[in-house]
């Protein structure tokens, strides 16, 4: 276990006290159109979804843990700091106020570290109602200076894909063991993904991606901590003033961009056997682990198709009220790795992640979100996801898995996860 400031941190930033202010703020155009220009591309923090949610830049305070406490530590810092906090919030609705984002690595023991930030500028908008954050160290109030729509982000150059650690044939090899492991009866499911690496011939700006993301997949949340990229559609978990959601995907099927076949194939997904029975694995992972939190809980019996411009997901929600001060953080690591990551059952899955998978995924497919001081926030499953080089704004690898089954094909789960890549591979053209 190790749980460190981050470097360059102040080291008394556990300890520090923040002053933060929250006002109204007309807020003209998109969030993401506020991300200055120029700033460190890991600097840029974003949960949005469909015009509502959070950006911020620069950087209050931050915070790293790692290993298999690195929720705990996350957490209980994130309480000291909240409790020493000075905060004048004028707006009053979650997400204004003090607020962190975060992103975790899925792997206990995954070289990289989970990272905290604490923005020093906050604007968002919820329902209608939009707001300026100001964060600092300053004893004083901060000054509020009002956020202007920022140059518009110019695209990446020259950019060129290669494989990552595992190759698609690499892959197809560990999806055919895979198979073979579970028609022995070693487990029911597992959930194994493949890299792809995107170079260009200079910095790649967050903020093209991300407003192409938003642009385009308006049913997922776009989101950017400390470097990590993406439009998940998948929420591991939003508590919300003693409401607890939970959106579950698996089971997917590529669209082919003909409406009517689409719809047929979509039709087809919900009858799907191998896929139902993929989708109940994950479903009933997520209820079984906010069932201690929760004082009733509402699963429906059957998924609904979730369209996406490249893939439609079978998806349940899930919805409970809570019944405990666990925050918002302490749900997502009881959740993870849910069954949509990991499989079934968690730990022998987890095994064979590491035994086929030859890769350490980072903070891909693990929990990235944001808190605010009472716990509330909204995490999600850090997918169709890109992370960038440490130190090198130009190189990105992305990351995309699948949940292989007893009826898995390995040619076809190629073709799932090229698929489950398009979001990010266009997100990085110019065009
Ligand atoms: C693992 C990923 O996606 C997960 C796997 C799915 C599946 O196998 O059907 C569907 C949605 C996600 O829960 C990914 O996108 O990388």
């Amino acid at each position: 276990m190790s749980s460190n400031p981050a470097p360059g941190a102040e080291p008394s930033s556990v300890t520090a006290t923040v002053v933060v202010r929250s006002v109204p703020l007309p807020v003209e155009g998109g969030l993401l159109s506020y991300l200055p220009a120029d700033t460190p591309h890991d600097e840029l923090v974003s949960w949005v979804r469909r015009g509502d949610g959070i950006v911020g830049w620069g950087s209050a305070l931050t915070f790293e843990s790692s290993g298999p406490e690195r929720f705990r530590d996350a957490e209980a810092w994130w309480k000291s700091v909240a409790a020493r906090a000075v905060v004048r919030d004028e707006v009053a609705v979650p997400g204004s106020g003090l607020v962190c984002f975060g992103s975790f690595p899925f792997a206990d023991d995954s070289a990289e570290s989970a990272r905290l930030v604490v923005p020093s500028t906050i604007v968002g908008r919820r329902e209608g109602q939009s707001w300026l954050t100001t964060i600092s160290l300053d004893p004083q109030l901060p000054r509020l200076e009002t956020p202007v729509v920022a140059r518009e982000p110019e695209p990446p150059a020259d950019v060129a894909f290669a494989d990552g650690r595992v190759s698609p044939a690499d892959y197809a090899h560990a999806v055919a063991e895979a198979v073979t492991r579970i028609n022995a009866g070693d487990l029911d499911k597992v959930v194994l993904a493949r890299d792809l690496v995107a170079t260009a011939s200079g910095p790649i700006d967050p903020r093209w991606l991300l407003q192409r993301l938003a642009d385009r997949y308006e049913n997922t949340w776009v989101f950017s901590v400390a470097g990590l990229v993406g439009a998940t559609p998948e929420l591991l978990v939003r508590r919300d003033q003693g409401l607890i959601t939970s959106r579950v995907l698996a089971g997917t099927i590529r669209r082919t961009g003909d409406d009517e076949h689409d719809l047929a194939l979509a039709a087809s997904l919900a009858r799907s056997s191998k896929d139902l029975e993929e989708h109940e694995y994950a479903v009933r992972s997520v209820a079984d682990a906010l069932a201690p939190h929760c004082s009733s809980m509402n699963v429906p019996e059957s998924p609904f198709v979730l369209h996406l411009p490249n893939v439609m997901h079978l998806a349940t929600d899930v919805a409970a009220v809570s019944a405990d001060d666990a925050t918002s953080l302490t749900l997502a690591a009881s959740l993870h790795p849910s069954a949509a990551v990991g499989g079934t059952p968690t730990a022998a899955a987890i095994e064979l992640i590491a035994e086929l998978e030859h890769m350490d995924r980072g903070r891909y497919a693990g929990p990235v979100g944001w808190m605010d001081a009472r716990g509330d926030g909204a995490w999600g499953i850090a997918l169709r996801s890109g992370a960038y080089a440490p130190g090198d704004p130009s190189q990105i690898t992305l990351y995309a898995g699948c949940g292989i089954v007893a009826g898995s094909d390995p040619e076809s789960e190629v073709a799932e996860s090229s698929a489950k890549l398009i979001p990010m591979r266009d997100a990085l053209a110019s065009d």
